[in-house]
C-alpha cells in the first residue's frame, strides 16, 4: 500500500542520513567557536580565495555570510541546527579533485558578494536570498567528479533516476535530504507558505547550475537586460535573474585574479583529465578535447572559448543590471587577455 512504500522511503531515508549528518560534538564544537567578520575572511571581495582558509574557517565564514544577510535571525534558524547544517553540507562533498565543499563555498561566497557589494539584495526578497545562499552550498552535493554525460554513458543509477540535469536533480536531492534529517532542519520555523516557496526556489536555483539550462533560457534575459525590459515585479524575469545569478556564481573561479584562475583551472582540467582516463580505459571512448590530457595544450585556447561562448555574456548582461556587479566582468575580461597571450606563446 502506499504507506507501506512511505514508510520504507522514511526508513530509507533515515538510514540514508544517519549516514548524512555531522556527530553531535562536532556541531557543538562549531556553535562555541568566535566568528570574525565579513572583513577578517575578505568576503565583499570580488577577487576572495579560499586557498589561505582551513576548513574550520570555510565553515566560519558561510555562518557569516548568513548572519550579515540577517537569514538565521529572519527565518529563525536555531544557531546550533544551522552549525550542524553545515557540517552536515560539507561532510556529503566528495573528495574530489574540483567539485567539492572548497567549490561550493566559493560560489556561495560569490552570490554573497553580488548580493552585498554588488546591491542585488535591495532586488530579492528574503526568501530569494535564502533559497539562493542554500543553493549555492548544496547546488553540487554527492559530486562524482564526472559530468551528466558520462552519467549516461556508464549507465550510472543516477541516469535511471533523471534522463536530463542528472547530477543538478541529484545535488537537489541531497539537499533536500540534508534538510529533513533530524537536527538539521534549519527551515522547520519558516511558515509553512513561505517554506514551499524557499523549496521551490531552491529546486530552480540547483537545476539552473545545469549550463544546458543556463543555453536553454540565456537568450529570453538576455533580450530583457538589451531593451530594458526586465520588470522585477514579473515573477518570470526575477526567475531568469536568479539563474543567471547561480550560473555567474558557479563559473566565478574565471573572474579571480590571474594566480587563483590559473590554480582552479589546474583543479578543474585535473578532473576533466581523471573523467578522460576513465572514457579510454573503461568506456574504450575517445574523450572529447576538454577531457583528453593528451590534448592539453589546447587549454588556454579553450579557456578563451569558455569565456566567449560562457562567461563574458553573463557577466555583461548582470552588469547592465547593477553597475556593482561590473568586477566580476572585468576580472573575466582580464583573464581572457591572460588565456589568449598564453595560447599565442605556444
Ligand atoms: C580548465 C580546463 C578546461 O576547461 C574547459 C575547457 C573547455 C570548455 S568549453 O567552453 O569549450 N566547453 C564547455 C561546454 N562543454 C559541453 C564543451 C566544452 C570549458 C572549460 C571550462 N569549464 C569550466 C566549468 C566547470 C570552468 C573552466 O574554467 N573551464
Ligand atoms: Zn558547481
Amino acid at each position: 500500500t502506499a504507506c507501506k512504500a512511505m514508510a520504507k522511503q522514511r526508513i530509507a531515508l533515515e538510514c540514508l542520513s544517519y549516514h548524512a549528518s555531522a556527530p553531535a560534538d562536532e556541531a557543538h564544537r562549531l556553535k562555541n567557536m568566535v566568528i570574525q567578520s565579513s572583513q577578517h575572511y575578505k568576503l565583499l571581495d570580488y577577487s576572495f580565495s579560499d586557498f589561505t582558509l582551513d576548513d574550520d574557517d570555510t565553515l566560519k565564514a558561510s555562518i557569516r555570510m548568513f548572519i550579515d544577510l540577517n537569514l538565521l535571525e529572519r527565518f529563525r534558524i536555531n544557531y546550533e541546527t544551522f552549525c550542524r547544517w553545515l557540517m552536515s553540507v560539507k561532510k556529503n562533498y566528495r573528495n574530489v579533485t574540483y567539485h567539492n565543499w572548497r567549490h561550493a563555498f566559493n560560489v556561495a561566497q560569490t552570490m554573497f558578494c553580488m548580493l552585498k557589494s554588488g546591491q542585488m539584495d535591495n532586488i530579492l526578497t528574503d526568501a530569494e536570498r535564502l533559497a539562493l545562499m542554500v543553493a549555492c552550498l548544496c547546488h553540487d552535493l554527492d559530486h562524482r567528479g564526472t559530468n551528466n554525460q558520462f552519467q549516461i554513458q556508464t549507465m550510472s543509477p543516477l541516469a535511471d533516476l533523471y534522463s536530463t540535469s542528472t547530477l543538478e536533480h541529484h545535488h537537489f536531492d541531497q539537499c533536500i535530504m540534508i534538510l529533513s534529517t533530524k537536527g538539521n532542519d534549519i527551515l522547520c520555523n519558516v511558515r509553512q507558505d513561505e517554506y514551499e516557496d524557499v523549496i521551490q526556489l531552491l529546486e530552480n536555483a540547483i537545476l539552473a547550475t545545469d549550463l544546458a539550462l543556463y543555453f536553454k533560457h540565456r537568450g529570453e534575459f538576455f533580450h530583457l537586460v538589451q531593451h530594458k525590459e526586465a520588470d522585477w515585479d514579473r515573477d518570470r524575469d526575477r526567475d531568469l535573474l536568479r539563474s543567471m545569478m547561480m550560473t555567474a556564481s558557479d563559473v566565478s573561479a574565471i573572474t579571480k585574479p590571474w594566480e587563483v584562475q590559473k590554480k582552479v583551472a589546474d583543479l578543474i582540467a585535473s578532473e576533466f583529465f581523471e573523467q578522460g582516463d576513465m572514457e579510454k580505459t573503461q568506456l574504450k571512448i575517445k574523450p572529447s578535447d576538454m577531457m583528453d590530457r593528451d590534448k592539453k595544450d589546447k587549454l588556454p585556447v579553450m579557456q578563451v572559448g569558455f569565456i566567449d561562448t560562457i562567461c563574458m555574456p553573463v557577466y555583461q548582461a548582470i552588469a547592465k543590471i547593477s553597475p556593482r556587479l561590473a568586477p566580476l566582468m572585468e576580472g573575466c575580461k582580464r583573464n581572457r587577455h591572460n588565456w589568449l597571450s598564453m595560447a599565442e606563446q605556444k
